[in-house]
């Protein structure tokens, strides 16, 4: 077998290994650009896929590359232009490329909020993978690309992520809210000077449009930006739209523009679970040079569920108040730092935790309180079950007697089983985190 197909071969391999996102993210465009005999040099477009590929899938490319050359191989990622081909070597290049004098800041782009800062987990993999497509293939990959999800879950960090990448590589990018669109555009018709607006919007090659909910029912803001969609999705331009909504629940929006959002993908970010929450304040804790205990950066991602602004507000507050008092950070500090923020566990019984489960579930509360077994209610039980046990700390015995009788140990079995399914059930994960968004809303509201 000669490299190239070795290397193709690997794709081939990887292809099935991986995610279709994350293969078209990182692994599609990469091409081999020299073999010695011992080492691939593999070339790839830019540092972030260098960067990724060399942490997450060296030793495992590796791997394929010398089942197949039936000899030890070793792999090397490099950034590389096809337009440098056959200029020398591949060293030269990437320093070349690596070289490029940064652009001038874009004025509308923040630049901390980057796909480094971001952390991945399972409510926003997919959200995540389709962004970081979107800034490696702009217009190529999915256009528009239409984002979604609850307030503060990081849809502004992933345009913004965008933006800098898709400004580092030279174009274009213009980020704005729609209440900034519709502003724009009332000035521009005030100062009788729609030509210049429309230049401003129509003279880029990335729209980035955070919080398109607020221009539903705005008759003259949606035509314009239909008009303005059009201009730069006909001229292969991207679009990133994100929404606290899909499309189809924006009731008052035009249905051609509903039509058009839907054209390319459309992607929801869900609630962090307890791991990212926790991988989200440990980043923030390290970036601020900040030594946060494991135990207290869990007790905080316990207590603040459903909105990574908050948690980070948490954290900030907590560290706020260690410094201002002297004392170190324990479990107590955070209780009295956050004593406002968080619901108190007391709150939450039993008749609270199955409420909100009826309604998750669609199961009516008395047939959860009963004894029914069959599968639609059995369910929602056990799960009525773990939240009471994880969130609402009763104990399993008065768990099992509130809920049809039952013993400690049918508890106890229900608890793991809800928490090992949530492992491999995304359905049964998402209903969970709705089922705490209710109760948590609740809990709040009632403080
Ligand atoms: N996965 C994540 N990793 C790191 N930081 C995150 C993540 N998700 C959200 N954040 C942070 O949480 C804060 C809120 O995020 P952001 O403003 O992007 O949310 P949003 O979904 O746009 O909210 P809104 O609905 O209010 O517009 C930001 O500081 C952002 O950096």
């Amino acid at each position: 077998m000669n490299a190239q197909q070795a290397w193709q071969a690997t794709l081939g391999q990887l292809q099935m290994d991986m995610s279709k996102a994350a293969f078209e993210t990182w692994v599609r465009n990469a091409e081999l650009v020299t073999h010695d005999g011992e080492t691939f040099k593999i070339g790839v477009t830019n540092a972030y896929a260098r960067d990724w590929l060399e942490s997450r899938l060296s030793s495992t490319v590796a791997r394929h590359l010398t089942g197949m050359m039936s000899r030890p191989q070793k792999v090397e990622f490099v950034v590389w232009h096809k337009e440098y081909e056959g200029e020398g070597e591949s060293e030269g290049v990437e320093e070349a490329a690596e070289e490029e004098p940064a652009p001038a800041p874009n004025p509308t782009i923040n630049s901390r909020y980057t796909f480094d800062t971001y952390v991945v987990g399972a409510n926003n993999r997919l959200a995540h993978a389709a962004c970081m497509a979107v800034a490696e293939n702009p217009a190529r990959a999915y256009n528009p690309l239409f984002l979604y999800g609850g307030v503060g879950l990081g849809k502004t960090h992933l345009l913004h992520a965008i933006g800098n990448q898709a400004h580092r590589q030279g174009l274009q990018v213009l980020y704005v809210s729609s209440e900034e669109f519709t502003n724009d555009l009332i000035n521009s018709i005030q100062k009788r000077n729609t030509a210049a607006f429309r230049d401003r919007y129509r003279r880029i090659d990335v729209l980035l449009i955070d919080d398109i909910q607020f221009i539903a029912g705005k008759e003259s803001t949606q035509e314009e930006f239909f008009h303005t969609f059009n201009t730069l999705h006909g001229q292969d331009k991207q679009v990133v739209i994100s929404s606290d909504r899909p499309p189809k629940a924006m009731v008052t929006l035009e249905e051609r523009l509903r039509s058009r959002f839907e054209w390319g993908l459309t992607v929801d970010i869900q609630p962090a679970d307890l791991e990212t929450r926790i991988a989200i304040l440990r980043s923030k804790a390290e970036r601020a040079s900040r030594q946060v205990p494991q135990e207290i950066l869990e007790l905080i991602a316990r207590q603040i569920q459903s909105n990574i602004r908050e948690l980070e507000g948490a954290l900030t507050r907590v560290l706020a108040y260690s410094d201002l008092s002297g004392q170190p950070v324990t479990q107590g500090l955070v209780n009295s730092a956050l004593a406002d923020l968080i619901p108190q566990h007391s709150s939450l019984g039993v008749d609270a935790v199955v409420t909100a489960v009826s309604s998750v579930f669609g199961v009516p509360s008395d047939r959860l309180f009963g004894r029914d077994r069959t599968r639609e209610v059995a369910l929602p039980r056990q799960v009525a079950m773990y939240l009471m046990r994880e969130d609402a700390n009763i104990s399993l015995p008065q768990i099992g007697e509130a809920l049809g009788g039952r013993d400690h140990t049918t508890v106890m079995y229900a608890c793991d089983k809800v928490a090992d399914l949530m492992q491999r059930d995304d359905r049964l994960r998402r209903q969970v985190l709705q089922v705490r968004d209710q109760l948590y809303g609740q809990a709040r509201a009632a403080a």
